[in-house]
């Protein structure tokens, strides 16, 4: 007998991009049930169920178990540290994760850096050997250098249209997001036969570059 996966879904850019990756893979999903209220959807077509979650929980439900599998941006990956495992690259929702500044940024006395991702930020600039502040913010990082809170950011760039639109310059980039299949560890063992099955779909799918990343 077949046993449901419980997948935590991130709303948001990622849900339509990973939803189309599972139906290229040849999974029934329907269209657009991120655009209802329901947080819980029972897909019995494709021995599924998605769970809605914010993208920053993902990793939380599958740790804890209530999801099976999930998927999540490495860079929440990274900031969250669960214990999880990443079976996947996907491929979609590509970004980088930069260090962003005013065009005239100097190295003062005293640095300041926010961020939507402090243990990140902070481990990298641990390593470089440099003292910086970390602030923790939840959105729209780049009001930080423009209104004086910080003197840069560690934030995603995609198209660059936000800096840009911000008198922003990318001063390093630090690593290439993508978004992963993640899977509880107990999970990964008690369902391995129905995770592995979609693991070998989605991974001919990606071989196979029919994804719209
Ligand atoms: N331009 C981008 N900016 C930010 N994240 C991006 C971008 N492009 C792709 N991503 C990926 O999409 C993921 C989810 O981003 P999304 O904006 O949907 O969620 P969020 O930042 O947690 O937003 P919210 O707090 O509004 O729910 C990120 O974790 C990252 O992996
Ligand atoms: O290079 P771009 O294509 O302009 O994309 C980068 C922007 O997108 C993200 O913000 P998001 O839209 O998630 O909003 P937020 O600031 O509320 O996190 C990110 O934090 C950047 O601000």
């Amino acid at each position: 007998m077949t046993e449901t996966l419980k997948v935590a879904m991130p709303k948001g850019r990622i849900y339509k991009k990973a939803s189309a990756l599972f139906r290229s893979a040849g999974l029934p999903i329907p269209l657009d049930v991120d655009e209802t209220r329901k947080l819980v959807i029972p897909l019995p077509e494709a021995d599924m169920e998605f769970i809605l979650a914010k993208p920053v929980d993902v990793p939380t439900y599958v740790e804890y178990g209530v999801a099976d599998i999930g998927i999540v941006g490495k860079d929440v990956l990274l900031e969250e540290n669960k214990d999880v495992y990443e079976l996947l690259d996907l491929g979609i929702a590509r970004c980088r994760m930069s260090i962003i500044g005013l065009p005239d940024w100097k190295p003062g006395i005293h640095q300041r850096v926010a961020t939507k991702y402090p243990n990140v930020a902070s481990q990298y600039f641990r390593e470089q050997g440099q003292q910086v502040e970390v602030v923790k913010l939840n959105g729209s990082i780049e009001l930080a250098p423009l209104i004086g809170l910080a003197d840069r950011i560690v934030d995603m760039v995609e198209t660059g249209q936000t800096l840009k639109e911000n008198g922003l310059v990318e001063m390093t980039s630090l690593f290439e997001i993508t978004s992963r299949l993640i899977a509880n560890r107990v999970s990964y063992r008690m369902k391995n036969n129905e995770i592995q099955a979609l693991c070998d779909r989605l991974q001919q799918v990606i071989t196979e570059g029919q994804v719209n990343r």
